[in-house]
């Protein structure tokens, strides 16, 4: 630490862990000294007495002041004090965290302490591992406390009939808002379900929203609340009078904004790195693609030889999510490209400094970025890019208590666009990766929460995309309506993109393979069907050009749709969302729609699929006019659509297709005649209206999911080449329908 840095003491109180009362063990004492830890920080002072007094807490504290040892010392604690040790499946303690990071930190920090208890056995439920391998350690050695996400823990405690839960002592639910926003409600509501109600429980949540209260309302008993907040926050090393006031923020916080136009914020990032080669940075992007591309773009600037860059999202392999952050903790100076993904909880030591890139979507993630730097005391800086049209961003985050100075852009930062579009001409990898990070945040930057300061109106993408190094705009339809300003948008014109290499000599070989094929069946297709080439003016080779364009683009925007799709199905395997939730957040129910009997009425409204909105372009071409009834057009579209039945074209498919219909008749069939309601009043028609339309539900959901995964698997082969997107395209079933 600097030698004028303020002391780390100005963030404890001046109570000792030995003098709290009720008083903690001599164990639990001596691992906290071993540890280094002497004096409580307010919330420890605060919240530990509480909880092993038997009462339940929701807590609300800065980033960083040391909420985890604020549980885990008083749960260990009330641990302590059972009778007899537990038996091996009796499980005395849950702590839920949303992220496997974050769990995985609690688990580590918890160690020493759970260590002091005799015959105790904990263990870190997380996904991205094997179910199985979590099944064999419970069922061999048996497990008293539970660490873990939501998911996995209610998957374990699904799956695990032999897991005694009655004598359950205490329960946390760490960064509770979270949870709650990445929609696992129904996992928690049905792990507390199966919890004893006499049991103390700690909710710990940086946000109090409406939901936490209504958890906290539901799953604890007469709570008391602790609120901590960090007193004084400076602007430039100093504290102004008028923020002396409770400041969201550490008070060791230098927190800044920089107005940047959008053409220029790739070369302020680089010149701020030049400047602070020393220092161990974290830079936040809005999606897991940009941190993608920046993360191979970076690398290879000259200007950047020698630093160390370690990309990290959610998209990564649990594997490498782990060596990433390990090896970034491991470093003295160092950056980390992220998502929020590493926004909240991750207690990295030593972050000085924290840039954010893109603002984040979320604005209550704005005090957790920061946080990760000045934590206990010590000092840091942070400072996020905002476009000069975002600048109304500083006034808010003013009136929520965080307070930003002014820093102006430098001025003697290097032009490193052409540094860039070199590299992207060097290697197609970098190109596509470009194109697809730009995409990824034009999606991202629609979705922001404040839309009112984040308009995507005024976002003026021709800036962004030269930002980006990009060689040429990406066919969007943004782009492609100009209702977006692509102005500041200079394209690259001494190279033919098409003739771009990758540089990963088996990728470009597997291009060269795809070409070929695509060459071959072109030269296949009957003659009859192809437009009089040969007669062709230059200008439509050049609408050729463009639409082939497009269909790059779009497979980008496909990737980005799928992988969401595919989490989609996942939530609902999980009981996340319900069918109801699934259908109207997924396209597929949109295609499947086509092959159910029956006329049927698609209402639509502030839906945000690029397929959907292709498949509206269609409606609205009138491909499908035969089939329409009537169709709407407004804010709400409405399509009815006649009695059709349409086949699915792939063989496969279309025998699992049978094999499931065949299911579902045979389930009727076997369907018990008592279960049907007042039969002998209803005509016979409607009874089998209403069993046709179960039925249907339940088929379609198993079709949806064989569907999806297959889907996501021919996505993942396209990805590494091993089909191309024509292919892609015909085994997916959207080059008939979409
Ligand atoms: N009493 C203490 N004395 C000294 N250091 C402490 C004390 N309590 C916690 N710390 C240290 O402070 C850092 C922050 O603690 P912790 O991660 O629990 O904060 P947090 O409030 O959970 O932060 P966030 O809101 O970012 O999740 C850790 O490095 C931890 O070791």
């Amino acid at each position: 630490m600097d030698s004028d840095s303020p002391n780390p003491s100005s963030a404890l109180t001046n109570t000792r862990f030995s003098d709290l009362n009720p008083s903690l063990s001599e164990p639990v004492l001596e691992a906290l000294t071993q540890a280094g830890f002497e004096f409580c920080t307010p919330v420890q002072a605060a919240t530990i007495p509480l909880l092993c007094s038997y009462k339940d807490v929701t807590v609300d504290a800065a980033t960083g002041s040391g909420k985890t040892l604020a549980f885990v010392v008083p749960l260990v604690e009330i641990l302590r004090r059972t009778k007899t040790p537990p038996k091996p499946h009796e499980v005395m303690g849950v702590i839920i965290s949303p992220t496997r990071e974050l769990s995985s930190q609690i688990y580590n920090v918890a160690q020493p302490f759970i260590s002091t208890l005799p015959n105790f056995k904990s263990i870190l439920l997380v996904g991205g591992g094997e179910v199985k391998a979590d099944l064999k350690k419970i069922d061999e050695e048996g497990a008293n406390l539970f660490v873990g996400t939501p998911g996995r823990l209610h998957d374990i405690m699904e799956r695990v009939d032999g897991l005694d839960f009655r004598n359950l002592e205490i329960l946390i639910l760490d960064e509770a808002d979270r949870l709650l926003d990445m929609g696992f409600q129904k996992q928690i509501n049905s792990i507390i379900t199966r919890l004893p109600k006499l049991r103390r429980t700690g909710l710990f949540s940086a946000t109090q929203t409406e939901a936490v209260e209504e958890l906290a309302k539901a799953g604890l008993r007469n709570p008391v609340r602790v609120e901590v907040r960090a007193e004084t926050k400076r602007v430039n090393g100093h504290a102004s009078s008028e923020q002396l006031a409770f400041s969201k923020t550490p008070s060791g916080l230098i927190n800044e904004y920089m107005e940047c136009e959008a053409d220029r914020k790739s070369s302020q990032l680089v010149d701020f790195l030049i400047k602070n080669r020393s220092k161990k940075i974290i830079i936040y992007f809005m999606t897991c693609a940009c941190v993608d591309y920046w993360g191979v773009v970076l690398p290879r600037l000259p200007v950047l030889k020698g630093f160390s860059l370690i990309p990290l999202h959610g998209q990564m392999k649990q594997i490498a999510r782990e060596k990433a952050l390990a090896s970034f903790r491991a470093l003295s100076s160092g950056i980390l490209l992220c998502t929020d993904l590493a926004a909240r909880g991750l207690d990295i030591p030593d972050v000085d400094c924290i840039l954010q890139y893109d603002p984040p979507q979320n604005p209550d993630v704005f005090v957790h970025r920061v946080g990760r730097t000045a934590r206990m005391g010590r000092e840091g800086s942070a400072i996020v890019f905002l476009l000069p049209k975002e600048e109304a961003y500083v006034e808010f985050l003013r009136i929520k208590r965080v307070a930003l100075a002014e820093r102006e852009c430098s001025d003697d930062a290097p032009d490193v666009v052409p540094q860039i579009r070199t590299a992207a001409k060097k290697d197609r990898d970098v190109m596509e990766k470009g194109l697809r990070a730009f995409v990824s945040y034009i999606r991202a930057y629609k979705e922001h929460h404040c839309s009112y300061i984040f308009r995507l109106k005024e976002l003026e993408i021709g800036k962004s995309a030269m930002g980006y190094g990009l060689l040429q705009l990406p066919s969007m339809p943004e782009v492609k309506r100009h209702s977006l300003s692509t102005e500041g948008f200079t394209p690259v014109e001494d190279v033919n993109l098409e003739e771009i290499k990758f540089k990963d000599k088996s990728r470009q070989k597997q291009r060269n393979k795809n070409l070929q094929a695509k060459k071959e069946a072109k030269q296949q297709e009957p003659k009859s069907d192809k437009p009089n080439k040969s007669s062709k003016p230059a200008a439509s080779i050049m609408r050729k050009k463009t639409a082939k364009q497009r269909r790059a683009a779009q497979t980008i925007e496909d990737d980005d749709e799928l992988t969401r799709e595919y989490r989609l199905l996942k939530k609902l395997k999980r009981g996340a969302i319900d069918e109801s939730e699934f259908a109207s957040l997924f396209w597929t129910w949109w295609v499947n729609c086509f092959s159910m009997e029956g006329a049927l009425t698609l209402v639509t409204s502030g839906f945000r699929s690029s397929r959907l909105s292709r498949s509206l372009s269609y409606f609205k071409a009138d491909v499908f006019a035969p089939f329409l009834t009537h169709k709407h057009s407004g804010p709400n579209l409405i399509l009815c659509l006649r009695p059709i039945s349409l086949v699915i074209r792939d063989k496969s498919r279309q025998k699992q297709r049978n094999k499931n219909l065949q299911a579902k008749k045979e389930a009727k069939q076997q369907e018990p005649k008592s279960d049907k309601p007042n039969k002998s009043s209803k005509p016979a028609a409607s009874i089998m209206r209403k069993k046709t339309a179960k039925q249907r539900r339940a088929a379609q959901t198993i079709e949806d999911d064989d569907e999806l995964t297959r889907e996501y698997r021919l996505l993942k082969k396209l990805k590494r080449g091993a089909i191309d997107e024509s292919e892609f395209a015909r085994l997916t079933g959207t080059d008939e329908l979409l």
